[in-house]
């Protein structure tokens, strides 16, 4: 099952650096939703979305909710957290084909057959039939940022964190790529958070905006 159901709620979340605040948050996410968080360089975008999903590295730490429901996803290790992180380079098992990263987080059950159907009919809807078996070297920047995201949403995630996902397309790409990401994250209830730079990537999401501006002085 994909998405919350209820969507999902971030209450009091603050990323301190060496014990000291950096960026907090506070908001409300509804399935499907996209809530655009904004910036300056450096303020803790990137740190909130990777203290979300529990791969926060001290001298960087965390305190507060993210709740899904009655679960506070903190409370959880990153394995269980279910939440789809995707980053600006769209980095890929390059050992992996196309399909097998894909396939990579699935949950087993169905048999062999039917993930491969389910890993068909994801790229069909991300417009690339008959990539399964291809190598990810061989892909496109605008390939790749989709196959990544393809592979986020297989694992069946909670929510997607989506860290400047767009940054590295051509502009001409772009506009293909946020229709095709935030159409599946309605199609599929998902609540989604996106850290960018572009205002352009703000309006195509059609969601509420955050300017974080964090404790610091800069
Ligand atoms: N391991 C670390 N040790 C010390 N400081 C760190 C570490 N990781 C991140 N920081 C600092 O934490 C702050 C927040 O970094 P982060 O990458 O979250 O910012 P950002 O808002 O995403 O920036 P950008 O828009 O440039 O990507 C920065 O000042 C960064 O230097």
């Amino acid at each position: 099952m994909n998405g919350t159901g209820s969507g999902l709620r971030i209450e009091g979340l603050v990323v301190t650096l060496s014990g000291a605040p950096l960026v907090g948050l506070d908001a409300r996410i509804a399935p499907g939703e996209v809530l655009t968080l904004m910036g300056p360089s450096g303020v803790g975008k990137s740190s909130l979305l990777l203290a979300m999903a529990g791969f926060l590295q001290p001298p960087l730490a965390t305190t507060g909710r993210v709740m899904v429901g009655d679960l506070d996803l903190m409370g959880e290790r990153a394995e269980t957290r279910r939440l789809g992180l995707v980053f600006q380079d769209a980095l890929l098992f390059p050992h992996l084909s196309v399909g097998g990263n894909i396939a990579f987080g699935m949950a087993p059950g169905g048999g062999r057959k039917d993930r491969h159907a389910r890993v068909e009919a994801l790229l069909d809807r991300a417009g690339l039939p008959g990539f399964s078996r291809r190598d990810p070297a061989t892909l496109s920047g605008g390939e790749r940022a989709r196959v990544a995201l393809l592979r986020a949403v297989a694992a069946g995630p909670r929510a997607l964190l989506l860290d400047e996902p767009f940054s590295r397309l051509d502009p001409a790409r772009r506009a293909d790529i946020r229709a095709f990401t935030f159409g599946l994250a309605a199609e599929r209830g998902l609540p989604t958070l996106l850290v960018t730079h572009d205002m352009a990537d703000a309006e195509a999401a059609a969601g509420p905006v955050t300017h974080l501006d964090g404790f610091r002085k800069f």
